[in-house]
């Protein structure tokens, strides 16, 4: 498993150096690695990643002095396998990072190490510090914003489950498969337990046939829910203006059985590409893509659409627990005002008696129910209109829904449906 640790430190120290989430990273050195050992990778590289801080700490009770980034990077990846993963052997571990150390930096280092992990070895099980930032590797700023929301129990319920052991989620391509057959076909698969279609597996799906041949994508239960509840039928005229990497408009193309138009739109072009490519791979036709501000009016689609979808950028603190780098970049207090200025854009677009649907991945108030409310004041228009949740799926009637992580069995996310009066 020497590879899978090597590919987790290359992922590690290309975050260290872009603070880009090593997804990308991940991938390419995954790629023809068998899937026992690119599962072990994805671990360990969000393993650390979810537990920086915790390690940190740990590590910091028998390191004297500065380290070298890359040595810290080791022990990390070390300390994060001795502490949290009961199958690996300690000594595999810890002779793999003295290794590493030898190779990435020198004689002297690689001693260090060795020193540091067999004397967290022996010092082991490491206290839990009782601070919940500390104790769950989440930076201050966002614990306080978590706290004065939800209280301290909620809080601490939301920390763990972003340190949790993300699941792969798959939404089935009607086009071209379907649920019983794919859960036959797929390691581990199992049903989602109240959205039809959804299928989780372990693991990465990347390498799998079903994947390759389009039927399937990845997608959470929430994501796809936006989409489910949006009204969305065969034949309409319908806008996905955030559109970037697809997901939605794929949703909002099988749901239309690849009939009506779809425009979907972003403002970065590399990521139109990605829609295409998504797009091409599900065997999806009616997906048109456009690069758009979604902030800028287009005078041509004034009132011209049956639904608009608005699943504006937002700070992804509902999706931590796969994206674990999210909780290292203070969340920006100018979102709600771009959030603000989109929907108020994609309101234009709604024909009369049309649907707009609002949706983030982060789980604050002030981009979710603080923004739909200050619409529906300013846009006397629109009404908020019940969203038909799915039977088992515990969500209370109503227009809007905060789903917190882990609680439904989806990612944190805010889904809130308009109307535009007749
Ligand atoms: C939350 S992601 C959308 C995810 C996508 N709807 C899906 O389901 O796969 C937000 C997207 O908005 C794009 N974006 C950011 N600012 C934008 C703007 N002013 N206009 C249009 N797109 C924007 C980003 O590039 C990103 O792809």
């Amino acid at each position: 498993m020497a590879g899978a640790r090597d590919a987790a430190l290359r992922a590690l120290i290309a975050f260290r150096r872009d603070g880009a989430w090593p997804e990308s990273a991940l991938k390419d050195t995954l790629r023809g690695m068998d899937r026992r050992e690119a599962a072990l990778a994805t671990r360990l590289c969000n393993g650390v990643l979810q537990n920086r801080m915790l390690l940190d700490h740990w590590l910091s009770g028998f390191v004297r002095g500065k380290l070298q980034p890359v040595v810290r990077d080791i022990l990390r990846l070390a300390a994060y396998q001795l502490c949290f993963l009961d199958r690996i052997p300690p000594s595999a571990a810890v002779n793999e990072a003295v290794e590493q150390t030898r190779r990435l930096a020198n004689q002297q280092a690689a001693r260090l190490v060795n020193g540091v992990l067999r004397n967290l070895l022996r010092a082991m099980p490491l206290p839990l510090p009782d601070d919940l930032s500390l104790r769950y590797s989440h930076p201050e700023p966002i614990v306080r914003l978590f706290l004065a929301q939800f209280g301290r129990e909620e809080t601490e319920r939301i920390l763990q489950t972003d340190n949790e052991a993300p699941q792969t989620v798959l939404q089935v391509n009607p086009l071209r498969g379907n649920a019983a057959a794919l859960l036959e076909e797929l390691p581990g698969a199992q049903a989602h337990p109240w959205l039809r279609g959804c299928l989780t597996v372990s693991g990465p799906v990347e390498q799998t046939a079903a994947f390759r041949e389009g039927r399937v994508y990845v997608q959470d239960a929430a994501a796809h829910l936006a989409v489910a509840v949006s009204g969305i039928e065969p034949g309409m005229r319908v806008l996905d203006c955030c559109a970037a990497p697809g997901g939605k408009s794929f949703a909002a193309a099988l749901q239309m059985q690849d009939r009506g138009t779809l425009y979907s739109c972003d403002i970065h072009p590399h990521r139109l590409d990605l829609i295409e490519r998504g797009a091409e791979r599900l065997g999806i036709s009616i997906l048109e893509t456009h690069l758009q501000d979604a902030s800028q009016p287009v005078p041509a689609w004034r009132s011209a659409m049956d639904v608009v979808l608005a699943d504006v950028p937002c700070s992804g603190l509902g999706v931590i627990r796969k994206k674990p780098d999210i909780r290292y970049h203070e969340p920006s207090a100018e979102l709600p005002a771009l959030q603000r200025a989109i929907l108020a854009q994609q309101a234009e677009y709604v024909r009369p008696g049309g649907v707009l649907l609002y949706s983030t991945c982060t789980i604050l108030r002030r981009e979710n129910e603080a923004v739909a409310e200050d619409f529906l004041r300013t846009h006397p228009d629109f009404v908020p209109e019940n969203a038909p949740w799915p039977e088992g799926s515990g969500i209370a009637p109503g227009a809007m829904v905060t789903l917190l992580p882990g609680q439904h069995e989806t990612d944190g996310f805010f889904i809130c449906k308009f109307r535009r009066k007749p």
